[in-house]
């Protein structure tokens, strides 16, 4: 595996009867921003702990540069977590200035990182307030600026982008970008996927503790199966639902989406839509990953 690589080896966690995580594996590169996404209750938050060393796996192992991860290298690790993990009545500046001191960085440089990234995640106003006080945006911004204070080597964050505003959501957007593109390996977890699938080199779909896709977004589009979208306004309520290897994904009083399977010719649909009358709309498309999405956790794997 190349060097700074974050290697998560088969873990698997059980929480009594709940198998939280089965022998889950995926890697994040340095420069990459990998996006890991799954319904609630997935396995997302416990597979981030486990690689913060706030839980133990029950069997596999997390690896940084190649090396079992432990307390040394959780150190260098930002972590922003689901439960969010502020001193409420701390003032901001103070806040990440003992952070990043907790991290290892000196007074000095402790006291100028956390003035560099009040500036730039836009606190300057806030500096001097309880974060108990803030809103629950501005806390978020925070607690990003916590993560990032002690400059560290790879970045995991739980929801980072859940209750922001769009202008904050570009402020994170870009600072993860700039993050990724020092080297670091960036890792989130979310249920926004159009920002994901926006933002992300690779992507990981965990389903049940199991992951049923892993890749590129545009290498998980390439192996599904094509969509079609038909307009035809005169067509009767289920006049694609007959057609032999083609599946109804959607159907509205004028529009029809339906998936092809292998081998299936288009213009078998086509011919079947202009019986119906007049077609305004015949576009063959990928699916998004918000439509692999919904595949894969409620049919299995998309990759
Ligand atoms: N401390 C715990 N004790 C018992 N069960 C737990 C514990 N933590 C998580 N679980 C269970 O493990 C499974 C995975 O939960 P997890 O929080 O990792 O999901 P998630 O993908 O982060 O969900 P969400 O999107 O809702 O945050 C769930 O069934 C959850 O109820």
């Amino acid at each position: 595996m190349s060097e700074r690589t974050l290697e998560i080896d088969r873990v698997s966690k059980r929480f009594g009867d709940i198998t939280a995580l089965d022998s889950v594996s995926f890697d994040i590169r340095p420069g990459e921003l990998f996006g890991f996404v799954g319904s609630n209750g997935a396995g997302k938050t416990t597979a981030m702990r486990i690689v913060l060393g706030v839980l133990a796996a029950d069997s596999g192992e997390v690896r940084y540069d190649g090396e079992p991860v432990g307390h040394e290298t959780r150190t260098r690790m930002g972590y922003m977590p689901e439960e969010r993990g502020l001193y409420p009545k701390m003032k901001v500046l103070d806040q990440l200035v003992y952070l990043a001191q907790l991290h290892g960085l000196p007074a000095n440089e402790a006291h100028r990182s956390a003035e560099d990234w009040i500036g730039r995640l836009g606190l300057s106003e806030r500096r001097g307030d309880e974060v108990q006080k803030l809103s629950l945006g501005n806390q978020q911004r925070v607690q990003l600026a916590a993560a990032l204070v002690h400059d560290p080597d790879v970045l995991v964050l739980d929801e980072p982008f859940s209750g922001l505003d769009p202008i904050a959501v570009d402020v994170m957007s870009q600072v993860l970008r700039e993050k990724a593109a020092t080297g670091v390996p960036v890792v989130f977890s979310s249920h926004q996927l159009d920002l994901v699938e926006r933002l992300c080199d690779r992507v990981g779909i965990i389903r049940s503790g199991q992951i049923v896709g892993y890749g590129s977004v545009a290498d998980l589009t390439a192996n599904a199966a094509p969509r079609i979208t038909v307009v035809a306004p005169g067509a009767p309520w289920g006049w694609a639902a007959a057609l032999p290897g083609v599946r109804v994904i959607s159907e509205q009083p004028e529009s029809t989406v339906v998936e092809l399977g292998p081998d299936v010719d288009d213009q078998a649909v086509l011919t079947a839509a202009l019986a119906t009358g007049p077609v305004h709309e015949f576009a063959r498309h990928r699916p998004s990953l918000a439509e692999l999405f919904r595949n894969a956790v409620t049919e299995g794997s998309v990759a």
